[in-house]
């Protein structure tokens, strides 16, 4: 089949570039020239393990292509997909400027039908703002599907060709045939496609979202409260998680989700149902935790250097919101760096993927290490942000031998309090009997 895919970031890049693994031809569209000219000279733009190899096949097959221009993009497509940016507006609700400003230019150079797919992540009531915007110009027929996006980054390829469901929102029996075709080849394993009204695909996305954020800010604040009752919530972790009805998945607590989705949807959740005079209490405290849980860190630093941080030195490990990726958008990282130079404290970073997205964010605010080993030179303590693998077995030796101190603040419990304990370590995790 012959699909456009509109926005080439994270969603766009996958998306199209597996899309084109099952035998579709694509060509991707963006307004970023500079992108357009990387991709299309077979340069990947953002890290994310296993898309490389069916990029490169797919660009070299003939089977993926990139553009600017959305009106050559589209020609002869039968499905055009929007993988385009909902960021917070300045309320908080979804901007859905990006997504209407194409509608619209779509409206004025549709040729035949063609099935549109909101797949970035839109509020309620999106895919009827698309077809109003289309149909402002449009001589032809058309459909507005609404196919939200459930990847992870960090494992989104896998994601994608082998989903745990796809969700399609259309009431068009025309273009809930186009739509089945194009993901039967994702779905062979058992796992279905769940065909609905465009609304309930809408909210299915945020429902999502904000449900796994929630689980976490849970867990977060059981384990601020196994701190204060002397209990330790890897045990509570196991215990609720073998129970089917929780699950043992998202269940970890550490220092606050972050990344380009869970912040901002649930956030927009929140103004969704304000939009409606609904006040979603659940999801206010949701937020409320997180923002606390992004500096849980901070107090037991400042506690173990008598609340003075002026002139100390700190190493800290992990940039990127989560491992597995370069992003930073709404890492905690961004928060603790901040709270420790305002605190006038020196950082030195260092993370395997995301080391350049932050100087371009954090410039010379901090100084940024070779290497692991090598961030932890004059530290009067090591500090953990994102639990890369490479992060999980460290040698201690190198690291007791580097550190001014044998001082580690854990935001991600990647060790065996005991063992650190052993090693002679002061070790301070997340919600862990020994992390008092
Ligand atoms: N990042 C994720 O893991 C993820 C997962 C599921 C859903 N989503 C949702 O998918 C959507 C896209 O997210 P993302 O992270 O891929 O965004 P992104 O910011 O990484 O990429 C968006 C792309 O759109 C391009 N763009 C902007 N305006 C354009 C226009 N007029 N024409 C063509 N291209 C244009 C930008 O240049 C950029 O390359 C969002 O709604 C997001 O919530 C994201
Ligand atoms: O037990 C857990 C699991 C995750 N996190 C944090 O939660 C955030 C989000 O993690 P994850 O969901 O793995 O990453 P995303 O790539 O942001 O993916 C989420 O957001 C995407 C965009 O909407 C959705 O498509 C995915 O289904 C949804 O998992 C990260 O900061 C994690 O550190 C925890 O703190 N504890």
């Amino acid at each position: 089949m012959k699909i456009t895919v509109v926005g080439t970031g994270y969603v766009g890049l996958v998306s199209g570039t597996c899309f084109a693994e099952t035998g579709n031809n694509v060509t991707c569209v963006d307004i970023d020239v500079n992108k357009v000219k990387k991709l299309s000279n077979g340069e990947v733009t953002i890290y994310e393990p296993g898309l490389e190899k069916l990029f490169e096949r797919n660009l070299k097959e003939g089977r993926l292509h990139f553009t600017t221009d959305l009106e050559e993009g589209i020609a002869d497509a039968k499905v055009i997909f929007l993988a385009l940016p909902t960021p917070p507006g300045e309320d908080g609700s979804a901007d859905l400027s990006y997504i209407l400003g194409v509608a619209d230019k779509l409206g004025k150079i549709l040729k035949d039908y063609k099935v549109i797919v909101d797949k970035s992540t839109v509020p309620v009531g999106t895919a009827e703002k698309v077809t109003a915007a289309i149909a402002k110009h449009a001589k032809v027929e058309f459909d507005v599907v609404s196919n939200p996006e459930f990847l992870r980054e960090g494992v989104a390829v896998e994601d994608f060709m082998k989903p745990d469901r796809v969700v399609i929102g259309t009431s068009s029996e025309r273009a809930r045939k186009i739509m089945g075709d194009l993901y039967a080849p994702y779905v062979r394993q058992g796992n279905p496609v769940i065909y609905m009204d465009e609304k309930s695909a809408e909210l299915t996305k945020y429902a999502a979202n904000s449900f796994l954020a929630t689980k976490i800010s849970f867990m977060n604040e059981i384990a601020i409260l196994c701190e204060k009752l002397g209990a330790d919530v890897d045990m509570v972790r196991r215990g609720i998680g073998s129970d089917d009805r929780i699950g043992k998945r998202f269940l970890f607590p550490g220092i606050g989700y972050g990344g380009s989705c869970f912040p901002k949807d649930v956030q927009a959740l929140v103004k969704s149902s304000e939009e409606v005079a609904y006040d979603f209490r659940i999801l206010n405290a949701v937020m409320d935790v997180n923002e606390k849980q992004k500096l849980f860190l901070m107090p037991k630093i400042f506690n173990y250097f008598n609340n003075d941080l002026k002139g100390k030195h700190f190493a800290l490990w992990g940039l990127a919101f989560k491992p597995n990726t370069d992003d930073i958008r709404e890492a905690p990282a961004l928060y603790l760096i901040d709270e420790l130079t305002k605190a006038g404290a020196t950082v030195s970073v260092f993370d395997p993927e995301a080391m350049n997205n932050v100087k371009g964010v954090v410039g010379d605010k901090v100084t940024y290490a070779e290497h692991q080993y090598e961030c932890l030179d004059n530290a009067d303590a090591l500090i953990i942000a994102t639990e890369w693998s490479v992060f999980r077995t460290p040698d201690f030796d190198q690291i007791s031998g580097t550190l001014k101190n044998k001082v580690i603040f854990d935001g991600r419990n990647l060790f065996e309090v005991s063992r650190m304990k052993e090693l002679g370590f002061h070790y301070e995790s997340v919600g862990r009997l020994a992390a008092k």
